[in-house]
């Protein structure tokens, strides 16, 4: 408590007495929001503030404890180490906590855009999520067998690394905390155990490489058969089915079953795509089952104050920018244009205007036009990304010619002179230059059509669930009840007979950017509607290093 920075204190109390009405503005929701970049502080922030707001209302102290254990799960699955941060989030996170009058009643978390990619490969320096590493340091030999665990160094998903015995001692420790918060959350013993085989299926599947035959068709090299065959008994299916996935793609034609095969490129991309979709429903599933513990358990009619806070990733001018990059970014001229208009400029000179202060008006940015080039329909750098994404037969270079020639005058956008697919986009915090190798399939992120009715009908019920569950408009996972699995089980035994396509055929599956796009507006809605506080983090040094102030 001693401990506890200013500046935390009183952004938590001013927010608290605000949504209570005492601060002279009628009770509100309340929205704060955290920014800063990579590494300067905004998740340790987010967790002091919410210690301190559950201080001020004396809160009901299990749900107290709940929020705050929760974060040791999500940590483990949604962070890793980066070069710019040892535990970064890699995914933005909104938490609501509910009041009825002063007391805390419950609490939501709504997730962005995890950065699934990191699942089947990450850059020099990197790693891949946490809980990869601290389940190799945390469970006994014995049990390790009971998933189908070898040793870490194998796997091509941790490009075969490891770590130091003193990081193995404390990647052990994480992993007892992980498993008690899952105790906490709820999850059963069986859930526990899906979960980690499933993880094991992960790595199992990064190993599996392929090879031509004499016919040209693919098949798996004779030194990672015994990967395949790994991988399909964790997901509790049959390897010929979990082959079939990866070398062809079945097209219903009339009635007829069209088998076309995988170059060696689309075999590997239909692996990896299968890893990132499982880990991103492993992920969404936590989340869902965290949200029904801290739920409040009050009628649904009483009205309930909030206070949000927001933690999500800063602006990133990497060396290479990617998809990733472009929607982090977007979701910061958001933010800056949230705080640009609503708050600081326009609202605080008028009302200095207003009360008669005497006030020379300050000219600021408006980011309104980089907005449009990103969000205008249908010319806006994300419609046009979603255009081109509806054409199989579309490149990426093609969707960069289509940029190149729809904003050629525009004085937010640059045209790339480089080889490969470049753009540049001139944002408010500087110009940022993509690298749109890989937009296209990354804002598909088509999956083999078959996955879903094969993963329904496994015989480990978690991967069951995980596939029943429908997504909803803004990427949310959504459970279904058992019973509906059940049937949706049945129709889907019965569909793959036909092969009829299921909910994932590309064509009716929305882009990465579209659900995004949908959540920031979801969440732009909630903000403007509440009182803001904004907290920046400003990064000390880029070494790492505790009591360093770089000049
Ligand atoms: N208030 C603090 N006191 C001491 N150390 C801190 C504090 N805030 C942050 N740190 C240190 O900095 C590291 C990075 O902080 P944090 O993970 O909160 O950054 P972030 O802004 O959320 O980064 P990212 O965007 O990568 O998730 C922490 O792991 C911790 O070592």
């Amino acid at each position: 408590k001693n401990s506890l920075p200013p500046h935390i204190f009183a952004v938590a109390d001013r927010a608290y007495q605000c949504m209570l009405g005492r601060l002279g503005t009628g009770p509100r929701n309340q929205c704060i929001v955290i920014s800063g970049e990579s590494g300067a502080g905004k998740t340790e922030s987010t967790k002091l503030l919410l210690r301190q707001i559950m201080e001020l209302c004396r809160g009901n102290s299990q749900l107290e404890q709940q929020v705050l254990q929760v974060n040791p799960l999500l940590e483990a699955f949604g962070n890793a180490q980066t070069v710019m941060n040892d535990n970064s989030s890699r995914f933005g996170k909104y938490i609501q906590l509910r009041f009825l009058n002063t007391s805390v009643k419950g609490a939501k978390i709504n997730e962005y855009l995890l950065e699934k990619s990191r699942v089947v490969q990450q850059d020099e320096g990197e790693q891949n999520f946490h809980i990869f590493y601290y389940m190799f340091a945390g469970i006994s030999a014995a049990d390790k067998e009971i998933y189908g665990l070898l040793e870490p160094t194998p796997y091509r998903y941790l490009n075969h690394k490891y770590g130091t015995e003193e990081k193995i001692q404390h990647w052990g420790k994480k992993y007892h905390n992980v498993c008690n918060a899952m105790d906490m959350v709820g999850f059963h013993e069986r859930e526990k155990v899906d979960m980690l085989t499933i993880l094991a299926g992960i790595l199992s599947l990064g190993n599996i490489v392929f090879q031509p035959q004499d016919s040209g068709i693919l098949k798996v090299t004779e030194h990672s058969k015994g990967w395949l065959k790994a991988a399909a008994g964790q997901f509790g299916v049959q390897e010929e089915e979990v082959l079939k996935c990866l070398i062809c793609t079945v097209n219903v034609t009339r009635g007829e079953n069209i088998q076309r095969y995988h170059s060696q490129q689309q075999a590997e991309d239909a692996r990896d795509s299968i890893a990132k979709v499982v880990y991103g429903r492993v992920f969404g599933w936590i989340v869902s089952k965290v949200n029904e513990l801290l739920a409040p358990n009050l009628d649904s009619d009483v009205e309930l104050r909030e206070i949000g806070i927001l933690d999500i990733f800063g602006f990133e001018n990497f060396a290479v920018n990617r998809y990733e990059q472009l929607c982090i970014n977007l979701a910061n001229e958001q933010l800056q244009y949230f705080f640009n208009q609503e708050h600081i400029f326009l609202m605080e000179q008028s009302e200095y205007k207003q009360e008669e202060v005497s006030w020379e008006n300050i000219d600021f940015k408006d980011n309104k036009p980089i907005l449009d080039l990103f969000l205008a329909k249908p010319l806006g750098i994300m419609s046009l990304l979603d255009e081109q994404s509806a054409f199989p037969q579309a490149t990426d270079q093609a969707f960069v010619d289509k940029l190149n020639s729809s904003f050629k005058k525009n004085p937010h956008f640059l045209i790339g002179r480089s080889r490969n697919p470049v753009f540049s986009v001139v944002h408010y915090a500087g110009k940022v230059e993509y690298n749109a190798s890989g937009f296209l399939e990354r804002n598909r992120d088509t999956i083999p059509a078959n996955i879903r009715g094969l993963f329904i009908n496994s015989v480990t019920p978690l991967l069951s669930v995980l596939f029943a569950a429908t997504i909803s408009r803004t990427g949310t996972l959504m459970p279904q009840h058992k019973s509906k699995v059940r049937n949706l089980r049945v129709i889907q035994g019965k569909r793959q007979q036909t092969s009829a396509p299921d909910n994932f055929n590309a064509k009716r599956k929305q882009s990465v950017g579209a659900q995004f796009r949908h959540s920031l507006v979801v969440l732009m809605e909630k903000m403007f509607a509440a009182n803001p506080h904004f907290v920046r983090c400003i990064k000390p040094n880029s070494s790492k290093q505790p009591d360093l102030l770089d000049d």
